[in-house]
């Protein structure tokens, strides 16, 4: 790949937390509009991998590259709750009735609008996530990073929230990365996977699997199978 074309360019990135090395020379290109799921174990340094590329850490030693629109996304939506919805889209940036349209329609992407008005603590979980989606989605990001924002929603409304990520990713095309425990959720959603193994990246291929991702295909199963191994998880070999 042409590094010139990587909107994230990750070179012998290294952080430490006092003596513990948790990036330990970590290399990564991510292309424009290329959607990559970022597995590990429990304390492998994904989130601070995702910090360091959100610029939100200092001491990360080595090169980075990445785009200035960039948009971050945690588990917990991180809204102001003295603001209502939409200003909560719009927060940190100019309050034109400009941005304030396009707020509106990013909540309508959500399907949320007829919530624009109203306090985060009226929201569901899911409709809370879905609002931190509209925040991200309004600055149009190159780069968006998603660190396990389905982690803490119910299967169903994680399933409903797949389908309207891949709705917005197929309308928006920016580079995602997302950080996940689940790796269902990384093939049915990745073009590629990456994981992350002793601070570096151990493993990374392209999801061949063709869409609409049936859990139960050959091919799903078979990158199941191999990831789950990359990540120390013992899997049963059907004979
Ligand atoms: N602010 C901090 N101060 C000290 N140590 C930290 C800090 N943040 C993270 N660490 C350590 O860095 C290591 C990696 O943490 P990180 O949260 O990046 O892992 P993770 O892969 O995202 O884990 P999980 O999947 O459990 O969320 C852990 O050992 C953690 O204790």
């Amino acid at each position: 790949m042409a590094t010139e074309n990587a909107v994230v360019l990750a070179r012998g990135v290294r952080k430490k937390f006092g003596d513990n090395v948790v990036l330990d020379g970590l290399d990564l290109e991510i292309r424009s509009g290329e959607f990559v799921a970022l597995l590990g174990r429990s304390g492998s340094g994904k989130s601070t991998f995702l910090r360091a590329l959100g610029a939100l850490d200092s001491d990360v030693e080595g090169y980075l590259r990445v785009p200035e629109r960039r948009a971050i996304v945690f588990q917990d939506p991180r809204l102001l709750p003295w603001q209502r919805v939409v200003t909560n889209v719009t927060i940190g940036l100019p309050a034109t009735k400009a941005v304030r349209q396009q707020a509106l329609s990013a909540l309508s992407e959500v399907n949320l609008a007829p919530k624009a008005k109203v306090w985060p603590r009226t929201l569901s979980g899911g409709e809370a996530q879905r609002v931190a989606l509209a925040r991200a989605l309004v600055r149009e990001p190159e780069l968006l990073l998603l660190d396990e924002p389905f982690g803490a929603l119910d299967a169903l409304t994680r399933i409903k929230m797949h389908g309207l990520l891949l709705d917005l990713y197929r309308r928006h095309r920016p580079a995602v990365l997302l950080v996940t425990h689940d790796v269902d959720e990384a093939i049915a959603l990745a073009d590629r996977v990456i994981v992350l193994t002793d601070g570096a990246i151990s493993l990374d291929v392209d999801v061949a699997v063709p869409k609409p991702r049936t859990r139960d295909s050959h091919e799903f199963a078979s990158l199941r199978r191999r990831l789950l191994e990359e990540l120390g998880v013992a899997t049963e070999v059907a004979l």
